[in-house]
C-alpha cells in the first residue's frame, strides 16, 4: 500500500463534476451547498416518459428515439456498476468468510519491546477499539486477542519485517494467522499523533472519555492512525466527524482464554463439524439479534471479571426468569430489531464516490433506521416496570428525546408506511416510494414512469399468455429483474417445446423462467426509471440526513441496550430449557451435580452429574481412570461451567460457586496418532510451557492426559515435574492422567486431592467373559483400574498370551519407575521440604488457630519433617523450639 490512492476511479463522468452532481457531505466537512438536481437528468426522465406514452413498445422507431435518449445514462451507469465491481473486488474474497474486521498492531522498540498497541474496526460496526498492554515474550495476549477478532486482515509497520526477517511478535502473527489477509504499512504511518487527531475529530461527544485514556498511550494512538488512514484508502470513504464510538480495552477487565483452548473447550466451534451447534455458543445461543449474537460470542471468548457486573447480570436473568410477561414481551420487542451496529456503520460513513448503490444503500439505511426507532416506544413501554438496575438503566437509556425526534424529522421526509420488508421487490417498492410526494416534483414523474413501466410490464405478460394460451406469471429477482414463470402441470407446450421467441430460458423442477426481447428492453427501462427515483431521493434524503447527523449517536445506546437484553434473554432462555442455578462467587470453587451443557443438549437426556470442589487449601485435584470412563468430559465441564458463571449466566448444577479466574488454560489430548506422534508430543510440550510461562495464582487449569505423546517413563516424569510446579502456585489446577503413579502426590503435598471415574467390573456367568459398565461417576482416591490399557486390549481379539505378558512386563517397569524415583535421597529431601513449606504457608494464611495450639501445630510439623529427613540420612538444623 502506497497510500497515493491511486486505485481510486471516478464516475458520473469527471471528477469535477462529482460534487455539483450528488452531495453526500452529511457531517458538512467539504460542502456545504445543498444537492443540486442537474436539469439534463430529471429532463431526461420527462422525455422517457412521454415516448413510452406514445409509442408502442418494440416499435423500432420508439425503441430507436428511447434508446439514444437514454444511451448517455446507460453508459454512465455501466461505468459506476464496473467501477463499484473494481473497486470492492479485493475484499470480495472475504466477505465471503463472514470475517469484516481490520486490526493494525505495533510493538515498541527498544526498551519499549513487548509494549503492544493495538487498534480494530470491525466494517459492519463504526466502533474503534483501542488497546495497549504490556506483553510476555510468547506474545500470548496479543495473539489471543487476534483470535477473538477473527481478523480479515492484519496490518502491521513495515519495519516489523525488513529483508526477509521479521520480528518474533511478526513471525508469530503471520504462522498463527496464515488465511489472513496481511498488510505491511509503512511506520511513518503509524504517527500517534495523527492517531489523536482522528479521534479527536473522529469520536462521537458520548464517548469522548476515552481521550483521557488514551492520549499518553503512544502504541494504540499509532495502531489507530494507520488503520483509519488504510480504510479511507480501501473503502473509498471517510468517516463523518463525531461519528465514531472509540473506546478503549485493557486486558484487565476480562478473564484471558487462549485460542487453543478456546478450541479444545470447543466455545464458539465445534472441532469435528465446524457448522455443528454443539459448542458453548450453541448451547446459550437463543439471539434474535445480529448484535445479540456477536455480544454473546465475545462475551463467552472474553469472560468478565468483575463481580459486580456479573452479579448485574444474573440478577437481570432472575427477573427475566421470575416475570414471564417480561420476558416474553421483551422477546417479542427485540426480535424486530434489524443489525443496529451496521445501520450505524453506513450512516455515519461519507463515501468519497457516489453511485447507484452508494444512492440505494443509503435508502434503504433510512428506511431501516425508520423501522428501528419505530421499534424503541415498544421496547421502553416493555421496560417500564422492571426492577433490577441493568434493566432500569436501558429503560433510563431509552428515555432520551433524540429517538423521537430523529422520527419526527425522518417523517417529514419519508412515508409513513414505508417499513423495512423481507424480499427484495418489496424492498425495491419501499425504495421506490420511501420519499413524500410533492417533496421532489421530478420524483414524482420519475414514479409515475416506473408505476406504468411495471403495469405495461404486467400487460405484456398477460397478452404472451392470451397469445399461446398459456398460465404465465410475472416474477422478479435481483438477478434477473422482471421475467415470466410457466408452471409445467397440466400445461400442453405447442409443438411439444416453448415458442421461440422465449429466451434465456432456465428449468427449475416443474417451473419454467424466461423472458422475450420486448421484456428485456423494458426492464432496462424499469430499472433507468429506478436509477433516476433513487437518485432524486438520495438527494433528498442526504438533506434530510444532515439534519440528523448530529443526533443519530443516541444509537449507540440503542445498539448497547438491544445486544446486551438479547444476550441476557438468550441466558436466561438457555434456563428454560435445561434446569440451570445461579451461581455465587467466593474463594471456592464448589459445584453440586454439575453437567456438561453440550453432552446435555446433545443427548437429549440427562448425562451423569458429579461434583467439584477446589479451594485454597486442596487446589489441584489428580482425576484418574480407565479410557472412556468420562474424565475429559469432567474436565471440560468444570471449565464450561466457570466461563459461563463469568459470563454473568446460570450454570447446569444443583449449586455452583467459583472463584473469579483472570485466565483458563487447557491441556487437553489429541487422540492418539501413531504418525504424528513426534509432532504431538511437540505440541503438548508448547502447550504446557505456554501455561508454565503465563500462568497466574487465579487462574485455573485443565490438563488432560499430559506425556502420551513420549514413552511412559518419560510421561511420568514430565507429569510429576510439571505438577511440581503447578502445586507452588494457587492456580486451581484439574489434572486428568493415565499415570496412576502421580497419585503418590497426594501424600506428599497437602494440597493435592485424588479422584476417580469409577467403573464397574461384572463376569458373564455364562461366557465367564468380563465386560466394563462406565458409571461416570466421580469418587474420592485414585483409580483401582490399573493397565487400563491392557484391559482395553483383552476385549479386542489379540491372544491372551500376548496380553499376559504385557501385564507382567507393565507391572515390573512401573515398580522399577516408582522405586527410581521414591529412593533418590535429593527427591525425597526437596519432597520433605516442600512439604513442611507448604503446610507453614497454609497454617500463616488460614489459622485462625490460639497462639498454644498454633504452637503444638508447629512444633508436630516439626517432627514430621525432621522424621522425614532421618529417613534419608540427612541431618536436621531445626535445633530448638524458637526455630
Ligand atoms: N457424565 C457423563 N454422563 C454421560 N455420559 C458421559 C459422561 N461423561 C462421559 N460420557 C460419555 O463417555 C464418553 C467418553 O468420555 P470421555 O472422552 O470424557 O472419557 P475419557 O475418560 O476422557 O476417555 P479417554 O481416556 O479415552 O480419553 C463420552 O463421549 C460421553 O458420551
Amino acid at each position: 500500500w502506497t497510500g497515493s490512492g491511486q486505485n481510486q476511479t471516478t464516475s458520473y463522468g469527471s471528477a469535477s463534476s462529482r460534487s455539483s452532481h450528488l452531495s453526500v457531505d452529511e457531517g458538512g466537512r467539504k460542502s456545504s451547498h445543498g444537492p443540486v438536481l442537474p436539469r439534463a437528468a430529471s429532463g431526461d426522465v420527462r422525455i422517457a416518459r412521454n415516448v413510452t406514452a406514445n409509442t408502442s413498445i418494440g416499435s423500432p422507431e420508439g425503441m430507436g428515439l428511447y434508446t439514444k435518449r437514454l444511451e448517455t445514462i446507460i453508459t454512465m451507469t455501466f461505468q459506476i456498476f464496473s467501477t463499484v465491481s473494481v473497486s470492492t473486488s479485493s475484499s470480495s474474497a472475504h466477505t465471503t468468510s463472514g470475517a469484516s474486521v481490520i486490526v493494525a498492531v505495533v510493538e515498541g522498540r527498544g526498551l519499549a519491546r513487548g509494549e503492544i498497541g493495538m487498534a480494530s474496526i470491525n466494517l459492519k460496526c463504526p466502533e474503534l477499539v483501542l488497546s495497549q498492554f504490556a506483553d510476555t515474550g510468547t506474545y500470548a495476549k496479543v495473539i489471543t486477542k487476534i483470535h477473538i477478532l477473527v481478523p480479515l486482515e492484519i496490518l502491521m509497520p513495515d519495519t516489523s519485517s525488513e529483508k526477509g526477517k521479521g520480528t518474533k511478535l511478526f513471525n508469530l502473527i503471520t504462522e498463527n494467522f496464515p488465511g489472513v489477509a496481511f498488510t505491511k504499512i509503512q511506520r511513518k504511518y503509524f504517527n500517534e499523533r495523527k492517531g489523536l487527531e482522528y479521534i479527536q475529530q473522529l469520536c462521537a461527544p458520548e464517548f469522548g472519555t476515552v481521550l483521557m485514556e488514551v492520549q499518553a498511550k503512544y502504541y494504540c494512538l499509532a495502531t489507530a492512525a494507520a488503520l483509519l488512514k488504510y480504510l479511507e484508502f480501501i473503502q473509498n470513504s471517510v468517516y463523518a466527524a463525531k461519528s465514531l464510538k472509540v473506546i478503549f480495552k485493557g486486558s484487565e477487565q476480562t478473564a484471558m482464554i487462549d485460542s487453543a483452548s478456546a478450541t479444545n473447550l470447543e466455545l464458539v466451534v465445534n472441532n469435528r463439524d465446524h457448522r455443528s451447534e454443539h459448542t458453548l455458543l450453541g448451547v446459550l445461543n437463543h439471539t434474535k439479534t445480529p448484535g445479540g449474537a456477536r455480544r454473546l460470542r465475545s462475551n463467552i471468548l472474553e469472560p468478565l471479571l468483575d463481580v459486580d457486573t456479573i452479579n448485574i447480570r444474573l440478577d437481570t436473568i432472575q427477573e427475566l426468569l421470575q416475570d414471564e410477561e417480561l420476558f416474553f414481551g421483551l422477546k417479542n420487542a427485540i426480535g424486530h430489531f434489524l443489525d443496529i451496529d451496521q445501520l450505524l456503520s453506513v450512516l455515519v460513513q461519507i463515501p468519497k464516490l457516489e453511485t447507484v448503490q452508494v444512492a440505494e444503500a443509503k435508502i434503504t439505511r433510512v428506511i431501516q433506521l425508520k423501522h428501528t426507532l419505530d421499534l424503541v416506544p415498544r421496547l421502553r413501554m416493555v421496560l417500564t416496570n422492571c426492577n433490577t438496575a441493568l434493566l432500569k438503566a436501558y429503560s433510563a437509556s431509552l428515555e432520551d428525546k433524540r429517538f423521537d425526534m430523529i422520527l419526527e424529522q425522518i417523517k417529514t421526509v419519508i412515508n409513513d408506511d414505508t417499513t423495512y420488508l423481507k424480499g427484495s421487490l418489496n424492498m425495491r417498492t419501499q425504495k421506490c416510494y420511501a420519499v413524500r410526494p410533492n417533496i421532489n416534483e421530478f420524483l414524482d414523474i420519475a414514479r409515475r414512469a416506473y408505476t406504468e413501466i411495471v403495469d405495461d410490464i404486467a400487460g405484456l405478460v398477460n397478452q404472451m399468455g392470451e397469445k399461446y394460451g398459456l398460465p404465465m406469471r410475472t416474477s422478479f429477482s435481483t438477478a434477473r429483474g422482471f421475467f415470466i414463470q410457466l408452471k409445467l402441470e397440466g400445461v400442453v407446450l405447442p409443438e411439444g417445446k416453448l415458442p421461440s421467441e422465449f429466451i434465456k430460458v432456465t428449468k427449475y423442477k416443474n417451473n419454467y423462467g424466461f423472458t422475450t426481447a420486448d421484456l428485456v428492453k423494458m426492464n432496462d427501462r424499469c430499472d433507468e426509471a429506478l436509477r433516476e427515483i433513487f437518485h432524486m431521493s438520495y438527494v433528498v434524503i442526504c438533506q434530510l440526513l444532515r439534519t440528523i447527523h448530529e443526533h443519530i449517536h443516541c444509537l449507540y445506546k440503542l445498539s448497547d441496550a438491544v445486544s446486551m437484553l438479547d444476550m441476557l434473554l438468550s441466558l436466561a432462555n438457555a434456563c428454560t430449557i435445561s434446569d440451570y442455578v445461579r451461581p455465587e462467587f467466593t474463594d471456592t470453587l464448589a459445584i453440586k451435580q454439575g453437567r456438561h451443557p453440550i453432552l446435555e443438549r446433545m443427548s437429549g437426556q440427562q448425562p451423569i452429574s458429579n461434583n467439584a470442589y477446589i479451594s485454597e487449601g486442596s487446589n489441584f485435584v489428580i482425576i484418574t481412570g480407565p479410557n472412556m470412563s468420562g474424565k475429559s468430559t469432567y474436565l471440560k465441564q468444570v471449565a464450561m461451567c466457570q466461563i459461563m458463571g463469568q459470563i454473568g449466566s446460570f450454570v447446569p448444577a444443583e449449586y455452583a460457586s467459583f472463584r473469579v479466574a483472570d485466565q483458563i488454560f487447557t491441556r487437553i489430548g489429541v487422540d492418539d496418532d501413531f504418525e504424528t506422534n513426534s509432532s504431538t508430543f511437540m505440541l503438548e510440550m508448547k502447550e504446557i510451557s505456554y501455561i508454565i510461562h503465563n500462568v497466574s495464582d487465579r487462574s485455573l487449569i485443565i490438563i488432560d492426559e499430559l506425556g502420551r505423546g513420549t514413552s511412559a517413563e518419560e510421561g511420568i516424569g514430565i507429569c510429576h515435574s510439571v505438577c511440581e510446579f503447578l502445586l507452588s502456585l494457587q492456580a486451581f489446577t484439574l489434572f486428568a492422567t493415565h499415570f496412576l503413579e502421580l497419585c503418590q502426590l497426594e501424600s506428599l503435598y497437602p494440597n493435592v486431592e485424588n479422584q476417580h471415574l469409577e467403573v464397574q467390573h461384572t463376569r458373564s456367568n455364562d461366557t465367564g467373559a468380563e465386560s466394563v459398565v462406565y458409571t461416570y461417576l466421580l469418587k474420592r482416591g485414585c483409580s483401582e483400574d490399573r493397565n487400563y490399557g491392557l484391559r482395553a486390549a483383552e476385549m479386542t481379539s489379540l491372544p491372551s498370551t500376548i496380553i499376559q505378558e504385557a501385564k507382567t512386563v507393565a507391572s515390573k517397569v512401573s515398580q522399577q519407575l516408582l522405586a527410581k524415583h521414591h529412593s533418590d535421597p535429593e527427591n525425597q529431601r526437596q519432597r520433605a521440604v516442600y512439604h513442611l513449606a507448604t503446610r507453614l504457608l497454609q497454617t500463616a494464611r488460614n489459622s485462625r488457630l490460639d497462639p498454644d495450639s498454633l504452637r503444638m501445630y508447629l512444633k508436630g510439623l516439626r517432627k514430621q519433617y525432621e522424621a522425614a529427613l532421618q529417613a534419608i540420612g540427612q541431618q536436621t538444623s531445626m535445633d530448638t523450639e524458637e526455630e
